[in-house]
């Protein structure tokens, strides 16, 4: 399937949920050894994502030597995967599980090594079972935006669809 980021006319209802965290507290890990949060993940992310107001999430990743890709700056995989993180994390705010279905990132500016990333987060909209998340990354104090990402992610049952991936699925907290 082949598909663009582009918003439906109509939003489906959406509400905050209830046990969603409180504005700037942190979403619970959902893995150990995610690539993109777990405590234990072997060059993992190490990327916590904190509820903001309404359906809004903030992050923040240190862009460390590991991530290099051009001479000095992030790697471009890295930067993608970190908002694929951050942009997962945030339908759980509206209490609603998903994986990815489609992420378009803007690259605007170079981002160095040593900086530190802040995210941006929020549902825009949920049409049945997708939800549109878009997310923007600043550097450092700066308000000027680096890059910006777009996603559909496709709501799911979690435990069906991590039921063949049964024994890598009870190290989760789902
Ligand atoms: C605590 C938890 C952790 C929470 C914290 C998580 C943070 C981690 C963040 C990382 C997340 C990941 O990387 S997840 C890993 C990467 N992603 C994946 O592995 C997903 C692989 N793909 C799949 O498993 C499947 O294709 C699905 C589940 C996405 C869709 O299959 P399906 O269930 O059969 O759904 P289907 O009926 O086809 O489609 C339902 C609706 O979604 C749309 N749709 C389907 N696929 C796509 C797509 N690629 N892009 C756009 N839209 C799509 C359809 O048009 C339809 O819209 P309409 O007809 O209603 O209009």
């Amino acid at each position: 399937m082949s598909t663009n980021f582009s918003l439906p006319d109509v939003s489906d209802p959406m509400e905050r949920h209830p046990k969603a965290p409180a504005p700037g507290d942190p979403f619970r890990l959902h893995h150990d050894l995610c690539h993109g949060c777990g405590v234990n993940a072997p060059g993992g992310l190490h990327v916590t994502v904190y509820a903001g107001e309404g359906f809004t999430t903030t992050a923040e990743m240190k862009v460390e030597e590991w991530m290099l890709g051009g001479p000095g700056v992030i790697h471009g995989g890295v930067l993608t995967a970190a908002f694929d993180e951050v942009l997962g994390t945030t339908p759980l705010i509206i209490g609603v599980p998903v994986v990815t279905g489609h992420l378009e990132v803007d690259f605007l500016k170079p981002i160095p090594i040593g900086s530190t990333l802040h995210f941006e987060a929020e549902v825009a909209a949920k049409e049945r079972r997708k939800v549109f998340v878009r997310a923007v990354a600043r550097l450092d104090d700066s308000d000027e935006p680096v890059a910006t990402a777009s996603a559909i992610f496709i709501e799911i049952d979690l435990r069906k669809h991590y039921a063949k991936y049964y024994d890598s699925a009870s190290q989760s907290r789902l």
